[in-house]
């Protein structure tokens, strides 16, 4: 990239979260990713570029080992003319969703009120921005050119239940903490309905419970499901008023890709045979791989895996009537991204209930010490000897420093891993094309090229930790709340029948 020679107008406004905002260049496959911050935490132009380097080496140093060199894109840091990063905030305003834009020239700072992105100011002072390949695009410029290209994105969340002996709720050890989460998220107005969707279902490795899982996203994608085709964003849900999903725009969009194999063109069963295609054809690529990674070092004993069924998932309720509690576990092949990624989720091995009195541990040396925080790389850098500690999984505390801070840094990476997305590019290959290192899937169309990588492995910060541990008790208390009224409002439903039976007795 010549940064030199930046035009807004090749770029284009692609996506946000909570912490960056990234535009695509409308013919290559790259894009720039900014940072947002709070408006009272401006950065200097050399923090910016301490913190975009860091994340950098992070994926470097950290995620590639863990997760395998194919999946991981670390990027670059560049600087940009500021001018350009002006303009182009300018420009992509008008293409974000939901925006009212309050600018500010003089101080150069943009003022974006989306609506649960609202307290957050994109970085146009420093210049810096990371470079990544667009992983919504395919990296085959031979494809990238000339086919469709269909991009899954899946926030998958975090696919374990605790095992750690220092929780205190025992429904944490009974319903996984996105099924808990998704009451308070209801309750606070951050979604209209509850999801179906259950992480267990994804990382269970059964297809049946895949494709249960992977439907329910379909249904109620809210900020974990998001389809792309040529870049473009077709399928998601960007806030609790976006439209409900309809699926028959879903299926015309995907045609190309898999068309129904009962010969149907359109109407609900062609639709239904579609995105049934697409299930399918996701499941098994979600089920691909053997990228090694250095996770072999991590690898967990049996004693620490919780349940594999989670209470809530309707799926799990299912297998329950059927008195099928314990489905047979047909586990995730070692090789795939849903395995790695969950290996280093469970880095999480004390939950926040064991972690935070270890925070406070490291917490209270630093009070004493504050100079002492660059030593122990509580904001690295992250290197090979960051990464080196993260490798010691013993649970006994010996009351040290050294315990607390690598437990803390573990779970730190454990929540990256639980926060980060999936991409699966898929795009036609001719039957007769020579298959270049592309791995492929056959359709019901054609067969289909894919790559599969990880996004968003910002390593989570020291400070989010007390939030974490305040949270947590919100979710659990709320949930345990809302299935203790659930179940007040049954026994009394069911007292009433039972008076109202006793009352006819007596008449009679
Ligand atoms: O705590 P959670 O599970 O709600 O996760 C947050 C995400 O909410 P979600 O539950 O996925 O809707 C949240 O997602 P949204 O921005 O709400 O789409 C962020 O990813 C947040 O991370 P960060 O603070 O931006 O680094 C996430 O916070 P972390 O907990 O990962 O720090
Ligand atoms: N390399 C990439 N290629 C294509 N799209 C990308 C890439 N990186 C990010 N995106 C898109 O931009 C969106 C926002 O990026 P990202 O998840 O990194 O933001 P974030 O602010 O860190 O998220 P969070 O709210 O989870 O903290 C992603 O959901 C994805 O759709």
């Amino acid at each position: 990239m010549d940064e030199a020679k930046m035009d807004e107008n090749e770029w284009g406004y692609h996506g946000e979260g909570n912490k960056s905002l990234v535009v695509a260049h409308a013919q290559r496959c790259v894009v720039l990713r900014f940072l947002k911050f709070p408006p009272n935490r401006k950065k200097t132009s050399e923090e910016t570029f301490q913190h975009l380097q860091n994340i950098v080496d992070f994926g470097k140093n950290v995620m590639k080992e863990f997760l395998g060199e194919n999946y991981v894109h670390c990027g670059e840091v560049v600087r940009l003319p500021l001018d350009f990063v002006k303009q182009l905030c300018l420009k992509i305003q008008s293409e974000r969703p939901g925006c009212v834009p309050c600018t500010n020239a003089q101080v150069l700072y943009l003022f974006f009120f989306p609506e649960s992105r609202c307290d957050k100011d994109l970085d146009t002072l420093s210049g810096y921005a990371l470079c990544l390949p667009n992983l919504a695009r395919l990296q085959t410029y031979c494809f990238a050119e000339h086919r469709p290209i269909l991009c899954v994105e899946i926030k998958p969340k975090c696919g374990f239940i605790p095992f750690s002996t220092d929780v205190t709720h025992e429904m944490k050890h009974k319903v996984c903490r996105y099924c808990m989460h998704q009451h308070l998220k209801v309750a606070n107005g951050k979604w209209k309905q509850i999801s179906k969707y259950c992480p267990l279902d994804l990382y269970s490795g059964n297809k049946q419970r895949m494709h249960f899982a992977l439907k329910s996203l379909l249904q109620e994608a809210q900020n974990n499901l998001k389809i792309f085709k040529n870049g473009e964003l077709i399928y998601g849900c960007r806030d609790s008023r976006s439209p409900s999903a309809d699926w028959s725009e879903l299926a015309h969009h995907l045609k190309p890709f898999f068309f129904p194999s009962n010969g149907l063109a359109s109407g609900p069963h062609c639709t239904r045979a579609v995105i049934r295609e697409l299930v399918r054809v996701i499941t098994r690529v979600l089920l691909s791989g053997s990228d090694k990674g250095r996770l072999g070092a991590l690898r967990l004993g049996p004693g620490s895996r919780g349940p594999l069924v989670c209470e809530a998932s309707p799926f799990g309720r299912s297998l329950h009537r059927q008195g099928k509690p314990s489905l047979e576990h047909s586990g995730l092949p070692k090789g795939c991204l849903l395995y790695k990624t969950l290996q280093v989720q469970m880095l999480d091995l004390l939950d926040i209930e064991g972690l935070y009195p270890l925070y406070r541990r490291v917490e209270r040396y630093l009070e004493e010490f504050p100079e002492e925080r660059k030593t122990l790389q509580i904001d690295g850098p992250y290197d090979e000897t960051f990464y080196q500690k993260l490798l010691d999984l013993s649970t006994e505390d010996d009351g040290t420093l050294a315990f607390a801070l690598t437990k803390v840094q573990q779970y730190r990476v454990a929540m990256t891993a639980k926060d980060c997305s999936i991409m699966i590019a898929l795009s036609p290959c001719l039957q007769d094309a020579s298959p270049d290192q592309r791995p492929i899937v056959p359709s019901s169309r054609s067969r289909l090229a894919f790559s599969v990588s990880v996004l968003d492995l910002d390593l989570k910060p020291y400070e989010s930790i007390p939030h974490q541990y305040v949270l947590d008790g919100k979710i659990v208390n709320y949930y345990s709340k809302t299935v203790r009224a659930k179940d007040a409002a049954m026994m009394s439903t069911r007292f009433k029948e039972s008076e109202e039976c006793t009352l006819v007795l007596h008449k009679v």
